[in-house]
This record gives C-alpha cells, sequence and structure tokens, in this order.
C-alpha cells in the first residue's frame, strides 16, 4: 500500500502525536489486510468542534476561552472520552487524543467510539466560580452534539468530579431531564461510579502486574517511579507502595522527590493539593527530566505528552515502562527502548483502565441500579487481565512491539463496524 504523506505530515515535527498517532494506525491496519479507506477513515475525528466561551472574570472583565471537542468514530457507538483543562491544549492535540479513545475502547472491547475535548485555561490560577461558569459554558456550547447517546465525556488532567457535576447539572438544565449519563467521573451521590477515581490507576496496576509476570519481577521488590501525582499517578503510587513496592521517586509539574529508600507515599498524598502538586512543598528537589533517568525497575509516566524521547531514552534504566498517560513516549524512544529489551506497556491499553470503569458507570446509570465496589473491581480486573493478554499475545506472536500490538487489537472493532454499515 502506498503510504501516502498526511496534510499535517507536511509541517511534521519529530514529537508531533498526532503524525505518529497516524503512522502506527496506517501500520496496523496494513498488517490486518484493511484497504486504502480505512486509513482515510480513522486518520482523522469525523468531527472536531471549536467553541469559543465567554466567562465573567471575578474582575468584572469578560474573558473568551478557546475549547474544543473532537468525535473521533461513532461507528461502534457513541463517542467517549475526556475533557481536559490546561494551558498547552491544541486542537492537534485533541485529535491525537481522540485516536486514542477509539483506540482504548477497541482494546477493551466498550461499545464506544473515541472523544476528547480540551478547553486552553489554566485552572490553577481560576477560582472555583470561575471554573462553575467555564465548565458550564463548554457544555452549552456543545449541547446540540453531546449527550448520552452521542458523545459522553469524562474527566481528564486538571478536570475531576466537581467539574463533571457542574457540567452534568447544566446539560440536565439544557435538555430538561436529569441526565446522569451524560458525563461520567460524576460524584457518587450524583450517580458516579465506585471506583471510578481510581480506576485509571487500578487499570495500570493490574498491567503492572502483568508486565512483571512476563519479565519475572516480584513488585514486592522492585522500585517504582512515578511521574504526575494527580489522578493517575497518586493512587498509583499509593498501590505500588500498598503492594509493597518502594516508590523511590514521585514528581509534578513543579520538580521531583527522591529517596532510594523509598518516599512516605501517605505523607505526600495527604499534602497534596487537588491539581496533584506536593514537591513545592520540600526544598530538595529533583527535575522531572532527572527522575526519569535513575536506577529503577519500573517506570510510570503519568502526567503529560512527549517525556521520553530519542534524547533521553538511551539513558532510561527501568526494566518496564507503563504509560499511564496519554503519549509520554515518542515513536523514535519506542523503537530505543524495544531495542533495548524494555518493556513498554503502552497508553491505550495501560491507561484504559479509566474509560472502562466509566463505561460501568454509563451502565448502572442506563439501568438505574448501581453497583458494590467489589462487583466494580472484579470486572474491571477481569477486563484488563484480557485486553493485556491480548495484546501481548498478538506482539509475541507478530515480533512487533506492544504498542503497534495494541494499535492492530485496538483498529479491528471499529473498522469491522465501519464496513458492516457500508461505511469503507
Ligand atoms: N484521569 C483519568 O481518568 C485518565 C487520565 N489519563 C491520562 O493520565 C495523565 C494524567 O492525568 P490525570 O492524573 O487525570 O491528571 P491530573 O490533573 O489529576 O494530574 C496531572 C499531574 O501531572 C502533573 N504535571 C502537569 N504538567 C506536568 C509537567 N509538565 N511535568 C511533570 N508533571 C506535570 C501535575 O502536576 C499533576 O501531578 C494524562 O496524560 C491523562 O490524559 C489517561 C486515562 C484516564
Ligand atoms: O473515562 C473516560 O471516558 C475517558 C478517559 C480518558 O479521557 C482517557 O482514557 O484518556
Amino acid at each position: 500500500m502506498v503510504a501516502e504523506k498526511s496534510a499535517d505530515s507536511q509541517n511534521e515535527q519529530p514529537n508531533d502525536i498526532l503524525v505518529s498517532t497516524q503512522s502506527v494506525v496506517r501500520d496496523a491496519l496494513n498488517r490486518l489486510g484493511y484497504p486504502e479507506e480505512a486509513y482515510e477513515l480513522m486518520k482523522e475525528p469525523v468531527r472536531m468542534i471549536t467553541v469559543r466561551i465567554p466567562v465573567r472574570m471575578d474582575d468584572g472583565n469578560i474573558k473568551v476561552f478557546t475549547g474544543y471537542r473532537a468525535q473521533h468514530n461513532d461507528a461502534v457507538g457513541p463517542t467517549k472520552g475526556g475533557v481536559r483543562f490546561h494551558p498547552d491544549v491544541t486542537e492537534k492535540e485533541v485529535r491525537a487524543l481522540s485516536i486514542w479513545m477509539t483506540l482504548k475502547s477497541g482494546i477493551v472491547d466498550l461499545p464506544y467510539g473515541g472523544g476528547k475535548g480540551g478547553i486552553i485555561c489554566d485552572p490553577r490560577e481560576m477560582s472555583f466560580r470561575e471554573l462553575e461558569a467555564l465548565s458550564r459554558g463548554y457544555v452549552r456550547a456543545l449541547s446540540q452534539v453531546v449527550g448520552p447517546t452521542k458523545d459522553i465525556p469524562a474527566p481528564d488532567v486538571f478536570t475531576n468530579s466537581q467539574i463533571m457535576a457542574w457540567m452534568m447539572d447544566e446539560y440536565s438544565r439544557i435538555d430538561e431531564f436529569n441526565s446522569p449519563g451524560f458525563i461520567t467521573g460524576k460524584p457518587i451521590v450524583l450517580g458516579g461510579s465506585h471506583g471510578r477515581e481510581s480506576a485509571t490507576a487500578k487499570g495500570v496496576t493490574i498491567c503492572i502486574e502483568e508486565a512483571c509476570k512476563k519479565r519475572g519481577i516480584d513488585i514486592k521488590d522492585a522500585r517504582v517511579i512515578v511521574q504526575g501525582f494527580g489522578n493517575a499517578g497518586s493512587f498509583l503510587a499509593k498501590f505500588m507502595h500498598d503492594m509493597g513496592a518502594k516508590v523511590i521517586a514521585i514528581s509534578d509539574a513543579e520538580g521531583a522527590l527522591h529517596d532510594p529508600e523509598g518516599l512516605d507515599i501517605d505523607y505526600l498524598l495527604d499534602r497534596r493539593d487537588s491539581f496533584g502538586t506536593v514537591t513545592n512543598l520540600f526544598d530538595d528537589t529533583i527535575s522531572n527530566e532527572e527522575m526519569l533517568e535513575l536506577d529503577t525497575d519500573i517506570l510510570v509516566p503519568a502526567a503529560i505528552e512527549n517525556q521520553i524521547t530519542k534524547d533521553n531514552a538511551n539513558d532510561i534504566k527501568a526494566k518496564i515502562v507503563v504509560e499511564a498517560a496519554n503519549g509520554p513516549t515518542t515513536l523514535e524512544a519506542t523503537k530505543i527502548l524495544t531495542e533495548r529489551d524494555i518493556l513498554i506497556v503502552p497508553d491505550v491499553l495501560a491507561s484504559s483502565g479509566g474509560v472502562t470503569v466509566s463505561y460501568f458507570e454509563w451502565v448502572q446509570n442506563n439501568q438505574g441500579f448501581y453497583w458494590k465496589e467489589e462487583e466494580v473491581q472484579e470486572k474491571l480486573r477481569e477486563v484488563l487481565v484480557k485486553a493485556f493478554n491480548n495484546v501481548y499475545t498478538t506482539a509475541q506472536n507478530r515480533q512487533i512491539d506492544m504498542r503497534l500490538a495494541a494499535y492492530m487489537v485496538g483498529v479491528r472493532k471499529m473498522t469491522e463496524a465501519a464496513r458492516f454499515r457500508g461505511w469503507i
């Protein structure tokens, strides 16, 4: 098949996450023998919406924020994925993130396509009232194209259950109907699911357990480094600590903490703020860059994109890299790590616990009957163990890395659904 250059690849940057995602999607579809149309459909979201949201700030002035929602593909079912509030959000990033959501849903076999949203803002510098106005404004701007059977948002970087609650309330007012299934990651009293808050980290933990079995590592003796101390990273550090591993370093946007004897995770959890910042309370910090290169058994990037690149991949000392964050490792770095026999458990598999329990939440909202925490945990484990082994076996059988294997597993469901619908 001819490898045509996409419009984006003409301005290709080495760490351009959309271009690199498209190239792995193309490779996966080619290896599965799908025609070029499948790639044409998969390479971009079917719908990309830009919204402008005016918010009266506390100083009395109006500030107009830009937000995005990408709906990648709804061949399988409604689109689904988180909304991030971050100053570095870009349209291109949201497009790539929506493709990853389609892949995740395919890997864990959910009845969804991928979606993703973002607003360019810094919630760390906004008041509670301003954040509420922004969250409600985003939903008003998108109300015609989202909904429990169309596109279902959820939390992501710097958004949380309170923001989901405001968004659900705004949608319910517009819809003139109480609509808990419009959004997931809600507080329990508003129809949230037990286990959703820690679900991403729980899914990462299950992947670490499975990866350790493959590489003969005992978690009880293992040293772990976690980049990012927010929803994904802090719960993960706690789970690893409780399983007897030594969490020797953690970080946030301001820096990193390192103790070769193991950090006091319960103390750090107690002191972190709602944006996952804790290192600012300490003097003896190191940089995120230094932390990634420390000697360890397991490295979990759980913050942002493009953290492991060709510039530091040769200095990574971990035996296993498990990607809790979306897109933390570039393709060049993936190649280097794989050549060095470091096992990478890719984001679209490792972080799929979040959307899996979001699906459980949506199912519970739709049926109006709620499950116990143990039931959620049991179902999550079953889904993730199966997904991990499916991807691992694909990688072994085809002699390819886990990222490409995960994409091969992930693209299949959407492509088959599109074919049956007669779209390709
Ligand atoms: N929350 C969820 O359910 C899911 C999250 N993810 C991914 O996990 C990653 C983290 O998300 P959350 O934990 O939800 O976000 P969060 O907002 O709860 O925490 C983000 C953490 O990353 C840190 N951080 C931000 N910028 C950084 C930088 N430049 N360098 C180092 N650290 C930095 C923050 O200080 C904070 O500790 C993201 O890639 C997100 O897309 C993936 C699947 C689901
Ligand atoms: O819980 C969800 O629906 C989506 C989570 C998400 O945005 C992600 O996995 O990146």
